[in-house]
């Protein structure tokens, strides 16, 4: 499974850029906001040190009074600020949040299927949930979080030199405990939180495939071996979560002994200078050099805290960025016209993921309106080659074409109304009944609708509550298979291709569903070129021409009769088959 890109880190940052630069003007205010709300907190601390030189200077009450007041209403204004920063800050991560799931929604859906299906649903699902989810949170909460402590820290010490930089250097100094600590600590962090995040995942997973595979382990009396390896799950869980609470029994008392250092080093160094010289230095500067640094502690856990979740939230927002480097399926510039429906496979050489070659140079040319029917053993390249005629993947060197233009140079529209490739899976999208036809024929109306149910045999629909308008999916009408794909078929009546590649859409089916399928099948095979990639040599033999895969090459080709009277693979097949069936 190749997994889809990953932006590296400096694509990362000029996305993270070019987000807050397309909200530039609330980002600026949320920042402006919270840097007069730091500036309006600093007053507290400078005030009761002037209270209390105030006091040792005999001022009246009054004074007092007035520095009192001030103090409550400074403390006010910053509540106020701080508030509004928040709401702004919150305004801005929901606008930028729903950006990104736009931008996602667009880059996923223009990735070509061959893309995700190497890649996983799962893959695409985890980025455009937990991964967004993820960004979003730091966005809202987060990233202001830190913007917000990471000004008040740095006002808070700019504060502290103002009043006095001999006491500003020594709260400086005690700070350098907190550098190497949680230096020390976000170098393993990182490492130390996805194992544990992975030995989670694994935990998950082992007992999801215990408890839903519960009848065949008890069958197979498997129980000790699942309760073996969920044993090993679990103690993987435990080895990991005492790793991570290491390091956190590591930082947190260095840290919070960090916090004091500075604290008690002001007023040391502070009450040294005033016993020396009482001019140098006022108790009120110590004291509130001290009320200061103190105050530090509250923005920089802030800051210890939240840099683990950016941190997480930055590979997850590579992961969201990495779409973009993935390709698209789409032309964008003028795409060419076909000159008519005749399919050309030339020289075809095609590797799955930089694999050796499945197919081996082939080359086939297909009659409008004709009826070819692939055969050949398992893992011949007959499901590959339908692949790229239906232009879900380009050959690694050859070409093939409709009407002299690449398949996969079609845009998806005009694609559509050419080939369509008929599979087994038949996905029924939330919405009506008219949701899950339209997505063919967006402009079709209400008649052709019903004409292409009508078509496929998909009576059902008629007696829904509300016809096309019935809600399908989860507590709604629940179609069943032999529904779904109806509805699938009727899709390609409304698309009306000119060429379906069909890979023996009923050979997997039950049979009641099978034969209803195949009089639904038939109505829409009518008047197309259809190639029929078959499991089942009854459709080569009702074909127009057969084509045997052998290996990743064509051996044969002719019509059934030619290819029994030559005596070769496919003869020797159909005498298999015809000797099975009598
Ligand atoms: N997604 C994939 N990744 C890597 N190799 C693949 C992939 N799909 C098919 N192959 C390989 O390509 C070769 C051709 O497979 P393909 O499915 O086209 O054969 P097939 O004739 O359709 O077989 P079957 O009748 O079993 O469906 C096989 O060797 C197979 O293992």
């Amino acid at each position: 499974m190749t997994s889809l890109p990953v932006a590296e880190p400096a694509r990362t940052r000029r996305a993270a850029l070019r987000l807050i630069r397309l909200d530039g003007r609330a980002f600026a205010v949320m920042i402006l906001l919270n840097a007069l709300a730091a500036a309006a907190g600093l007053a507290g601390p400078w005030l009761l040190g002037r209270i209390i030189d105030e006091v040792k200077s005999g001022a009246g009450v009054a004074a007092v009074d007035r520095l009192a007041l001030a103090l409550l209403v400074f403390a006010l204004v910053r509540l106020l600020l701080s508030r509004y920063a928040s709401y702004v800050g919150h305004r801005f991560g929901e606008r930028t949040l729903a950006r990104i799931r736009e931008q996602f929604t667009e880059r996923a859906l223009a990735l070509p299927v061959s893309a995700v299906e190497r890649a996983g649903t799962g893959d695409l699902i985890t980025r455009g949930t937990t991964d967004v989810a993820a960004v979003g949170v730091t966005l809202r909460d987060a990233g202001p979080e830190v913007l917000i402590a990471a000004v008040q820290a740095l006002f808070i010490l700019g504060a502290v030199f103002v009043l006095d930089p001999l006491l500003g250097a020594c709260g400086l100094l005690g700070l350098i405990g907190i550098w190497f600590a949680s230096r020390w600590y976000l170098r393993r962090a990182v490492t130390a939180y996805l194992a544990e995040g992975a030995a989670n995942s694994a935990l998950a997973e082992e007992l999801a495939a215990t408890t839903g595979g519960a009848r065949t382990v008890e069958a197979l009396r498997l129980e000790h071996r699942r309760l073996r390896s969920c044993h090993d799950a679990v103690e993987e869980c435990r080895r990991t979560r005492l790793h991570t609470l290491f390091l956190r029994s590591v930082l947190f008392p260095i840290v919070d002994v960090s916090y004091s250092v500075p604290v008690v080093a002001v007023l040391l160094v502070g009450g040294t200078l005033m016993m020396r010289d009482p001019s140098a230095v006022t108790l009120g500067t110590v004291v509130a050099a001290a009320l200061y640094l103190r105050q530090l502690s509250q923005p920089l856990d802030t800051i210890l805290e939240q840099l683990e979740r950016l941190q997480g939230s930055t590979a997850s927002f590579a992961r969201v960025e990495g779409l973009a480097l993935a390709p698209r399926s789409a032309p964008s510039e003028a795409p060419p016209v076909p000159a008519d429906d005749r399919l050309e496979v030339a020289g075809v050489r095609y590797a799955y993921d930089g694999g050796p070659d499945v197919l081996h140079g082939v080359d086939l040319s297909i009659r409008p309106g004709e009826r070819l029917a692939i055969v050949g053993p398992s893992g011949a390249g007959k499901t590959t080659l339908g692949r790229l005629l239906a232009g879900m993947d380009a050959p690694r060197t050859g070409s093939v074409t409709v009407g002299g233009v690449p398949v996969t140079g079609l845009d998806p529209d005009r694609l559509r109304e050419r080939v369509i490739l008929v599979t087994q899976e038949h996905h029924v999208f939330l919405g009506t009944v008219g949701d899950n036809l339209r997505i063919a024929a967006p402009e079709a109306t209400d008649a052709e609708l019903r004409a292409a149910l009508a078509a496929v045999g998909a009576d059902w629909v008629g007696e829904l509550p509300d016809g096309l308008g019935t809600d399908l999916g989860h507590g709604a009408h629940r179609p069943d298979g032999a529904q779904a794909q109806q509805l699938a078929l009727a899709r390609v009546v409304l698309a009306d291709p000119h060429t379906l590649i069909l890979d023996e859409a009923t050979a997997l089916l039950d049979p009641s569903t099978a034969r209803h399928t195949e009089r639904a099948l038939a109505a829409v095979l009518e008047g197309r070129t259809v190639v029929a990639i078959a499991h089942r040599l009854q459709t080569a033999h009702d074909a127009d021409r057969v084509a045997v895969m052998q290996d990743g090459r064509l051996t044969e080709l002719g019509t059934h009769d030619s290819l029994v009277a030559a005596d070769g693979t496919y003869a020797a097949l159909w005498h298999t088959w015809h000797g099975v069936k009598e």
